[in-house]
């Protein structure tokens, strides 16, 4: 189903919504991936919503994503938190998937982190690393799933959207120093690939993919990344990876989303405590906030 001209106002709407039920003005959004759900629990004062009472919103199918948008404090900045996410597979058009992004740019947000569990094609990756997102391939995308596809709303954005600029550089080099700071051994920066899913990968996907420059595989982030750069919210994107893709084709290991849980629980507390750091270390004026009032006047 293409976005319709009642499906853009429905934006409004739910934006309406969520204003009149918090005191906050978030500036940023974070959205949680598999298993990474803890990272909410750390935003205080929050005004929480179930997503099945938002109206419009979608609802998570995933287990793993608890469905609840938190709207509070993270380290001294004000965050709207999407405890759980949407995906293609679930069987969300692009563009519902994508409905909060949307929500978020005429709240005011000004920066998402996106974070998301993977899988590695890189050799040299680890089964706990973090890896910055330095780029995308929207394998989707390229083959005509985009969630700016149908009517285009000049509200939001330009019909024709430059991604070259996706990952905003400079949040990449705050997530380095912070993560030296805090001591990672463990941190990466490369390509995440993204795939429709909801099927992990067969060894000759996996072998396309390495060879088209992909350093790691996953089944979202894109979609969402994509409508926030046309609306020119800047964006960071943290992937953690949970599995090494299997590019054997005489094993019998299978990936499986069981260990993606369990590796999120593994490093929630250290992707957290990154989260954590960068939204404190961050200048907000550099991103357009000059107002930085945490609450309505
Ligand atoms: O929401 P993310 O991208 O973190 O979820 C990943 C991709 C699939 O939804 C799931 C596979 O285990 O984890
Ligand atoms: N596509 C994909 N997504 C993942 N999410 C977590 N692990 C994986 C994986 O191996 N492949």
């Amino acid at each position: 189903m293409l976005p319709s001209r009642s499906m853009l106002n429905d934006i409004d709407t739910t934006t309406q919504w969520l204003l009149d039920r918090t005191r906050h003005r978030p500036k940023i959004a974070i959205i949680c991936g598999s298993g990474l759900g803890q990272l909410a629990e750390m935003v205080e004062e929050a005004d929480v919503f179930n997503y099945k009472d938002i109206p419009n919103f979608p609802v998570t199918t995933v287990v793993g994503h608890k469905g609840r948008l938190l709207i509070g404090i993270l380290n001294g900045k004000c965050c709207v938190c999407m405890q759980g996410r949407f995906h293609s597979y679930e069987g969300h058009h692009m563009y519902k998937l994508t409905f909060p992004v949307r929500v978020f740019a005429k709240m005011g947000i000004k920066l998402m982190f996106a974070t998301n569990a993977c899988g590695s094609l890189n050799p040299s990756y680890n089964v706990g690393d973090l890896m910055i997102m330095r780029d995308h391939i929207n394998l989707p995308g390229l083959t005509g799933l985009s969630p700016l596809v149908g009517l285009n709303d000049e509200r939001f954005g330009a019909r024709f959207v430059a991604l070259s600029t996706a990952y905003e550089r400079k949040l990449k080099t705050l997530a380095k120093e912070v993560a030296k700071n805090l001591g990672y051994n463990f941190i990466q920066e490369g390509v995440y690939m993204m795939q429709f899913g909801p099927c992990f990968e067969t060894v000759a996907e996996c072998k396309m993919a390495r060879t088209m420059g992909a350093d790691v595989m996953g089944m979202s982030t894109v979609p969402e990344v994509t409508v926030a750069r046309q609306c020119g919210i800047r964006c960071f994107g943290l992937s953690l990876v949970t599995n090494k893709c299997i590019i054997d084709e005489n094993t019998d290991v299978v990936a499986n989303h069981e260990e993606v849980l369990e590796i999120g629980r593994m490093r929630s507390k250290d992707t957290q405590n990154l989260v954590y750091a960068m939204t404190g270390a961050l200048d907000l004026e550099e991103y357009g906030v000059t107002n930085n009032n945490h609450e309505k006047v």
